[in-house]
């Protein structure tokens, strides 16, 4: 029989209010090795929230985070992301001066902590550049290399955003709503491309559009009024009467 595989992220009964709403109440979530993990639930569920304090911008009033055996709870971001923990979308890093290629070795720079200007200029590090070039290529970019950010298309800086996350080597990688903004036919390019890095890394994603949602996540969570309400596979969520109230009945005809 196959091993189950290893918890990579262990999430109990994460708290976190502003006033008297319950942004997170009691959050219990486990993330497998490998896995694409969706996180999905109605507006205002407390998604963001709980991204927010995986990754060390808001530290929870309550419940543990425990990232590859370390408990990193009380972690500043910096040294969550040093453990592997990466997040992007939403909140856009991309420099819009730069070329596509310079946004990704900045990404790589750090890692090392070089910086731009410094001494010996990244941007002519031959083996920065022929990784930034690797990495631009898995995000299907390799042709757009030399262009400006503010010149890329929506769904192309989407991809470059991908790459800047996928330079930093990580672990896990928060995706929160790679999708938002796209039409049909980058939103199915984005799908393309991230199911493409299934089982290389393990994804958290949220994200509402429930086409990419259910072609990609091998587990889906439901957050519904900062409380998970199911965890299971796609094939059970849709079957799962109190989800397609709460959620997919509004917004799927699955
Ligand atoms: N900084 C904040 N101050 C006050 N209330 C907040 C703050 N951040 C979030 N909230 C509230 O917490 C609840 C959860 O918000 P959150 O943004 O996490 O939900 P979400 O599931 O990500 O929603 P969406 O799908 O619309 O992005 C909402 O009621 C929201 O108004």
């Amino acid at each position: 029989m196959a091993e189950p595989a290893r918890a990579l992220l262990t999430v109990r009964g994460l708290h976190k209010s502003f006033g008297a709403v319950k942004a997170t109440d009691g959050v219990d979530l486990e993330l497998a090795e490998g896995e694409i993990h969706a996180l999905i639930g109605p507006n205002g569920a407390g998604k963001s929230t709980l991204i927010s304090q995986l990754c060390g911008e808001q530290q929870p009033d309550a419940g543990s985070i425990v990232l590859d055996g370390t408990d990193v709870t009380a972690m500043p971001a910096h040294l969550r992301a040093r453990r592997g923990l990466s997040r992007s979308f939403q909140i856009t890093e991309l420099c819009a001066d730069y070329t596509a290629l310079e946004n990704v070795v900045l990404s790589l720079t750090l890692k090392t902590g070089r910086a731009f200007g410094a001494w010996a200029d990244p941007r002519q590090d031959a083996g920065l550049l022929v990784e930034a070039r690797r990495r631009l290529v898995e995000v299907d970019l390799g042709g757009r290399a030399d262009v400006c950010v503010a010149d890329l298309a929506h769904g192309e800086k989407r991809q470059l955003e991908l790459a800047v996350a996928l330079a930093r080597e990580p672990r896990l990688l928060l995706l929160d709503e790679p999708m938002a903004g796209m039409g049909g036919e980058e939103s199915a390019r984005m799908t393309a491309l991230l199911l493409g890095l299934k089982q290389r890394y393990t994804i958290l994603l949220v994200e509402h559009d429930m086409d990419a949602v259910f072609a990609l996540a091998d587990r889906i969570t439901v957050l519904v009024y900062g409380r998970t309400i199911f965890t299971g596979t796609p094939q059970a969520v849709r079957g799962h009467a109190e989800v397609r109230a709460a959620y997919l009945g509004e917004e799927t005809t699955c």
